[in-house]
């Protein structure tokens, strides 16, 4: 136990990172990022479209190098004392298969083709496929979509296979299975060679496949073929077996120990979602929420079993035994754009940078350019900080990628409103952070009305750490303290806790939980006057939210006539 050390590997949206960390106490050793160089170009996207499609070799070639890069940085006596690897990914973020369990992408006919690529969490190219699973699931007598909140979304699993299905034929000709990249990649460490034998975390199965122990596995055939006959079959190529984070998926096999320069021995552990891996790096507690903010937001709460017997919370995106802490149920819900909707307004405001500003005979220009680009989150932050909130003031919605939860809608979109000519963009900012805190809430409200009493909040991720304004304005918001985990890297340290509990070095994630953790190192309070406006201006954003969904989904909208 002195000298052991696991790898956990932390699949973003834009990059990967690894941290090597010391099993006993969680001490980071070394850590390494690598952006997705063909995502970076913008290749195979098409946000106009909402479609976001991801390279396996971005994922790969990250994956060797970030590991590499952690065990360069550490040395070969700790190299040599690496005992696990555990991964976690974002999600719903599948891709086809062949029989061999490879990615399409990776054979010559379908290098290029998008639809062998990875379909990240936000790509919301199969809204129509998602309705009609809502649609068929009306029929059964059975309620198959009880345990992922009562409505499925386009950013899943079947949604996003029905829709390349229809998309492509070729696809559809050759995919032997669908697999999610939290599953796909201890896979490859462990060297599958049949996709029959892929092993399905319980996470990725509850929160978006439609597995349920309840249904012995996922619901049957017939389903399936009521939503579309090309989705037969598709269940037999996918073992019900589900397997919670803190067991094995196996050991590194001889292709990759030789590539990374770790032996065959290593332990490579059942993978998760960033959130739920995230949760446990950021020490959840039963009945805190524990927010992951970044690109989006993951919400995670869990609670004992015998506790919330029962209970289904409905528009939330799932709650399944296991999906975070072993023994507990796993709750999950979030929001579609968080940290995306500042970075729309920053591109938006960076629109002369970089459409007029011609800066091709002129390096220092170019670098101006991207200076200013990373000051306008941090200086429209410290400006907005000093306007006090009051009720006229500019307003949004917060739906600039749809709404995951409560309730899906992935087709609903965002707004302003009370602008008026002296609006600016510091008033604009201030608004949008805003309506993203109100969304924040909505989530905690659905817990409390439906029976899972929230008691307190943890903040982790990128805009957690980064932006004291936004966290601030959260905890007023919420009418609730707010507490920030130490750790940069909480998805990635979760995930070295569950490798150094596959590996057999704890007995039980929890464990591993309270000798790895980093605590906490900043705690926000709300601010009573703040409180009580943000109250009323909250109503508001419940009211303006209603019409706005009303208007977007009612049979006399204009919009869906020229549709
Ligand atoms: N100073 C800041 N204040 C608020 N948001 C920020 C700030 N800097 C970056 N962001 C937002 O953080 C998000 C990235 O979060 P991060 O946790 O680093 O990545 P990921 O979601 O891919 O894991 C981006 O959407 C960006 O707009
Ligand atoms: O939806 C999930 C997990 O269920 C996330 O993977 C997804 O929101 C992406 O997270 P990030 O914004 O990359 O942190």
């Amino acid at each position: 136990m002195d000298n052991a050390y696991v790898i956990g590997v932390d699949y973003g949206t834009d990059s990967v990172r690894s941290v090597l960390v010391n099993a006993r106490n969680g001490q980071e050793i070394a850590s390494s990022i690598y952006h997705y160089p063909r995502w970076k170009k913008g290749l195979y996207c098409n946000p106009s479209i909402n479609q976001f499609r991801q390279h396996p070799l971005d994922y790969i070639e990250g994956l060797e190098y970030t590991i590499k890069d952690c065990l360069k940085q550490s040395g070969e006596q700790i190299s040599a004392n690496v005992k696990a690897i555990a991964v976690d990914t974002t999600g719903s973020t599948p891709v086809a298969v062949d029989k061999t369990g490879t990615p399409l992408a990776l054979l010559p006919a379908f290098e290029e083709n998008p639809n062998a690529m990875f379909v990240l969490w936000k790509d919301h190219t199969s809204v129509k496929e998602a309705d009609e699973i809502n649609q068929t699931a009306k029929k059964f007598d059975i309620n198959y979509l009880q345990y992922v909140g009562g409505i499925y979304s386009s950013e899943w699993f079947w949604a996003k296979l029905l829709h390349i299905l229809r998309k492509d034929k070729a696809i559809a000709n050759n995919i032997f299975t669908w697999v999610e990249h939290c599953d796909w990649i201890p896979f490859l460490l462990t060297g599958g060679k049949d996709a029959l034998h892929i092993k399905r975390g319980v996470c990725s199965a509850g929160h978006k496949s439609l597995w349920n122990e309840s249904f012995d596995g996922y619901p049957p055939n017939e389903f399936f073929i009521a939503v579309d006959p090309l989705l037969n079959g598709f269940t037999d190529n996918i073992s019900a077996d589900t397997y919670t984070a803190d067991k094995k998926a196996g050991h590194l096999c001889e292709e990759w120990a030789q590539k990374l320069g770790l032996s065959t021995s290593v332990v490579i552990g059942i993978g998760a979602f960033d959130a739920h891996m995230g949760a446990v790096g950021g020490q959840i507690e039963p009945y805190y929420l524990s927010k992951v903010m970044g690109t989006s937001t993951c919400d995670m709460l869990v609670a004992p079993n015998h506790e919330v017997d029962g209970i289904l919370v409905s528009g939330i995106c799932g709650q399944v035994n296991g999906s975070v802490i072993p023994g507990m149920l796993g709750m999950e819900a979030g929001q579609s754009a968080f940290g995306d909707a500042y970075a729309w307004f920053k591109n938006l405001l960076m629109w002369p940078l970089k459409n007029l500003l011609s800066t091709n005979d002129n390096p220092a220009l170019d670098d101006l350019a991207n200076q200013l680009e990373q000051q306008i989150i941090p200086q429209l932050s410290k400006l907005a900080q000093k306007i006090e909130p009051n009720i006229q003031q500019e307003f949004a919605i917060d739906w600039l990628n749809g709404r995951r939860t409560p309730d899906a809608n992935q087709a609903l979109k965002g707004a302003f409103f009370d602008l008026n000519l002296g609006t600016d963009a510091v008033q604009l900012f201030r608004a949008l952070v805003e309506a993203t805190c109100f969304g924040a809430k909505k989530i905690v409200d659905r817990f409390n009305e439906q029976g899972v009493p929230v008691k307190g909040l943890i903040g982790m991720g990128g805009v957690a750490r980064k932006a004291p304004f936004i966290m601030q304005m959260m905890a007023d918001v919420m009418d609730m303290p707010i507490k920030i985990h130490r750790s940069e890297q909480t998805c990635a340290i979760g995930a070295a806790m569950f490798a150094a509990t596959a590996a057999g070095i704890y007995t039980k994630v929890e464990e591993a939980m309270s000798a790895m953790g980093q605590g906490f190192d900043a705690e926000y309070h709300p601010n009573p006057q703040r409180v009580a406006i943000y109250k009323l201006r909250y109503e508001k954003y419940t009211q303006m939210g209603m019409l706005i969904e009303e208007k977007l989904t009612s049979k006399d909208n204009i919009l869906t006539h020229i549709a």
